[in-house]
């Protein structure tokens, strides 16, 4: 069932001047942000009253002592341990957390995977999440895990936190509502978004079926890339990444919170709706980001670069430029490099690559890499162009050339990526994929000169 929320349930903030319509720009800005005039305290976190009878509650996303804190304070109807009671265990067999590792299930290879279809069956964010892989370790707080969500459903009095991971949300089709604890985030293929650690929400169908990809990480936030010898434009720009206005419900109806907590998932009952949240304040906040905002730089002369330099959004790992999760954007540009073979070259890579297609075709794919579909080249497993794409390459009229219509990405971690039980043997996964490779032919013959 499609229940958007209803407008008279929910009070939002008004837009400042310089805001998108119920968004204020920019990346892990200090915003502040109030649904009711004067619910925000001013000067100060914790006032001995708080107006119109709120609480005040501070939701940390890092250390306390961390060198650049990233938090919130959140002035709410309730406070949030109003709404933890007993919890229960359930279980989401298809949502699976690293170490998830299938004696019968291998993972050493190159795999391409077609769209998962609809079933037919009524999913919602939950229910409708299907891990594809997982990497690292979600006790420690490394890794990742990759999914894709089949959603039908809007859930409906039930919300949902995960405690191990920021969720990034690469929307393929379909549109999404996240009413979150902090405001409403609505997503659309070639926007993403980005839900951080420990925040409640609750996701709705504006317009469905919808489908996408979630790149789940367990470790530090995603941040901005540093930019290098690039300097301060291009590739992503801080202000456009667009972080809610304060929303709030002041709702009775007995619902569900489901946690995600150390790979299990656990319910809790509440009598009322936790999006209460009237006023708040802090630089820990969902947000999101059109991609088509991305401005990629790239070689102008000749040679390819390493594909880094599409790098959206890096989410470290304490290895100095080694990420635990690197988010990579193949969108729409100009090629230009003189006598040069255009395409990714082949190679091997010690970052394991899980790709997916948002749209368009793939320079390196032209055929198999379908919208919705995705690949995995696990960590030191040889890759790159098909046949096709190879020849056409070698071969081509070098002039400007528009990649036109297309946008792929790319969740790079330095963990080897392992294969679910529904990615090995549930999901359209494609056994020829390698063949695409097979008839490379050998052209070389002892004599010099290109062939
Ligand atoms: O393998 C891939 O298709 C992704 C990729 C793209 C690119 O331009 C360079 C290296 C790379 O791994
Ligand atoms: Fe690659």
């Amino acid at each position: 069932m499609n229940r958007p929320i209803d407008p008279h349930q929910l009070t939002q903030a008004a837009t400042a001047t310089g805001t998108t319509e119920g968004y204020m720009p920019g990346w892990g800005n200090d915003f502040e942000t109030e649904a009711l005039p004067g619910a925000l305290p001013q000067g100060m976190n914790s006032p001995q009253k708080c107006n119109y009878g709120l609480y005040g509650e501070q939701l940390s996303g890092t250390a306390f002592t961390a060198t650049r804190p990233e938090r919130t304070w959140c002035y709410r109807i309730r406070p949030s341990v109003k709404h933890s009671h007993r919890f229960e265990k359930i279980d989401l067999p298809y949502w699976k957390s690293a170490p998830c590792i299938d004696p019968d299930v291998i993972s050493l290879g190159q795999y391409r995977w077609d769209p998962v279809a609809h079933s037919g069956a009524g999913l919602t964010w939950l229910t409708g999440m299907r891990t594809m892989t997982t990497a690292g370790d979600v006790n420690t707080q490394v890794g990742m895990a990759s999914h894709i969500y089949l959603v039908t459903e809007s859930m409906v009095d039930d919300y949902f936190f995960s405690a191990d991971s920021e969720l990034l949300v690469v929307p393929q089709e379909g549109r999404l509502r996240f009413a979150t604890e902090l405001g409403i985030i609505d997503v659309e293929p070639k926007e993403i978004a980005i839900l951080p650690r420990g925040l409640v929400y609750r996701v709705e169908v504006l317009e469905g079926p919808c489908r996408g990809f979630v790149c789940e990480n367990y470790g530090q936030k995603f941040e901005l890339p540093g930019r290098g010898p690039i300097g301060a434009n291009c590739m992503a720009n801080p202000r456009d990444f667009k972080s809610p206005v304060a929303a709030f419900e002041d709702r009775e109806a007995p619902s569900t919170v489901t946690v995600k907590w150390c790979g299990q998932f656990h319910t809790t009952k509440i009598g009322h709706s936790p999006l209460d949240v009237v006023a708040w304040h802090g630089n820990y906040a969902p947000v999101k980001y059109d991609l088509r905002t991305y401005c990629p730089v790239g070689a102008i002369l000749f040679d390819h670069p390493d594909p880094s330099i599409f790098t959206v959004l890096t989410a470290p790992s304490g290895v100095p430029g080694t990420a635990n999760i690197d988010f990579v954007l193949f969108r729409e540009r100009w090629m230009v490099m003189e006598d040069t073979f255009r395409p990714p070259w082949y190679h091997k890579n010690i970052m394991s690559e899980l790709m997916g297609n948002i749209y368009g075709q793939y320079d390196a794919k032209p055929q198999g890499f379908v919208p919705g579909g995705m690949s995995l080249h696990n960590m030191m497993l040889p890759h790159g162009p098909d046949k096709e794409a190879f020849e056409k390459a070698s071969n081509a009229n070098l002039g400007p050339d528009k990649l036109d219509q297309t946008m792929s990405f790319m969740f790079e971690t330095r963990f080897p990526q392992h294969l679910t039980e529904f990615a090995a043997k549930e999901a359209p996964l494609q056994d020829d994929y390698i063949d695409c490779w097979t008839s490379l032919e050998k052209k070389f013959d002892g004599t010099p000169g290109k062939k």
